[in-house]
């Protein structure tokens, strides 16, 4: 039986959610996906760090408390975050990588999965920096290396779309694509449809899981043009830049016109898109649209998300689910696993 020894960079809700995942169902994957997963190292900025190459207990992770230092109080475990020595010397086969996006630069994730990739160590993230700003550069070191780098969870959560688009649509010719690619912003007018202030409805967004360390990139439409540039690059081989895709959010739109909106049978949706143009350029965007009710999209609530393919052979193929959320992301991450057990299984 197939164990993989998994080390977790950054101990937010998302790696939580995977710890959570192992403890549930480590067994059953044994006997209905043919592997185990063992953690056997954790890395956290603020909780700290641990190796232990015999195992850790997934249960006494998750319910480890969100204090600074925490991992100190687990036997061999440090309160500093010992983040190189853990992606490099705790003996996992991967790292799944789930630290802050920075959507500036993708540091220091990017450095993380370089270290990994870099060593023979196979890296699952769901982090969006590194892969719109250094996707090319990390998938030709992970190819060089032998090892994989897959990153399902970077956009729509653990929702398929990257696999499913590259796999599934190939051959279908992907024009481009129109999509709510950010589940705090649709949450956010979804609760001010129902009365609630933009402010109070970022701070459940917050405690739902939704939201990014620094939500101004959800509401502002930065967290939707990483995503834009990942697919856009993906699924058209467009070679896009953030700096390429015009960008604008959703924080200027009142309560005032949301309730002008749903008056005139329309909803205020943040779109992201993606077309081929006649000369073969790829332009994109970032922007609230008002849409009638009518449109496909529109009825997309909550921190559901969905995206819309245009293929020439099949016209529009639409994907819909959970766009953001602690478990649905972790879920990413073991498909990413899945993937990898697929392609390189021993
Ligand atoms: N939560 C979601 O719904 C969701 C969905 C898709 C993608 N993502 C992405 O997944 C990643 C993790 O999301 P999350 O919700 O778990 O975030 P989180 O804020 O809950 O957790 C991130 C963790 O990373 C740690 N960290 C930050 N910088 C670090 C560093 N330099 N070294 C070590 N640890 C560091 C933090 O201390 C924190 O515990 C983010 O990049 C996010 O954009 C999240
Ligand atoms: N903050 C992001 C997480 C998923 O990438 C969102 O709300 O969609």
């Amino acid at each position: 039986m197939t164990e993989y020894k998994i080390a977790l960079v950054g101990f937010g809700g998302v790696n939580r959610g995977l710890a959570q995942l192992v403890a549930d169902r480590n067994a059953e994957w044994k006997a209905s996906l043919g592997f185990g997963i063992k953690i056997v190292g954790v890395t956290d900025l603020f909780l700290g760090s641990i190796v232990a190459e015999e195992g850790l207990d997934a249960k006494q992770l998750v319910a480890l408390p969100i204090e600074k230092g925490a991992l100190a109080q687990m036997s061999g475990g440090t309160a500093e975050a010992l983040n190189e020595a853990v992606i490099k010397h705790s003996g996992a086969d991967m790292i799944a990588e789930a630290t802050f996006t920075n959507p500036v630069d993708g540091e220091p994730a990017t450095t993380f999965c370089r270290w990994a990739l870099e060593s023979g160590i196979h890296v699952v993230t769901t982090n969006k920096g590194p892969i719109a700003l250094h996707g090319a550069e990390l998938k030709d070191l992970a190819r060089r290396k032998g090892v994989a780098f897959e990153y399902e969870g970077s956009v729509m959560s653990g929702t398929p779309v990257i696999r499913l688009a590259r796999q599934a649509l190939a051959g279908v010719e992907v024009q481009g694509f129109e999509g709510i690619l950010n589940g705090t912003s649709n949450y956010v007018l979804t609760r001010m449809k129902d009365g609630l202030a933009f402010n109070d409805a970022v701070a459940q967004a917050q405690q739902l899981g939704y939201a990014e360390a620094d939500p101004t990139a959800d509401v502002e439409g930065f967290d939707v043009r990483l995503k834009v540039v990942i697919l856009a690059n993906e699924l058209l081989n467009a070679r896009l830049s953030v700096s390429d895709v015009a960008c604008s959010g959703i924080s200027r739109i009142s309560p005032e016109d949301i309730a002008q909106a749903s008056a005139n049978g329309a909803s205020w949706k943040l779109i992201g898109s993606a077309n081929r143009e006649v000369d073969g350029s790829v332009r994109a965007s970032v922007e609230a649209r008002l849409l009638p009710n009518s449109h496909p999209l529109a009825g997309i609530s909550g921190a559901t998300n969905a995206v819309s393919f245009k293929t020439t052979l099949l016209g529009a193929v639409t994907v819909s689910g959970p766009g953001a959320g602690r478990i649905e992301t972790a879920f990413a991450l073991l498909s990413d696993i899945i993937a990898i057990h697929t392609t390189h299984g021993k």
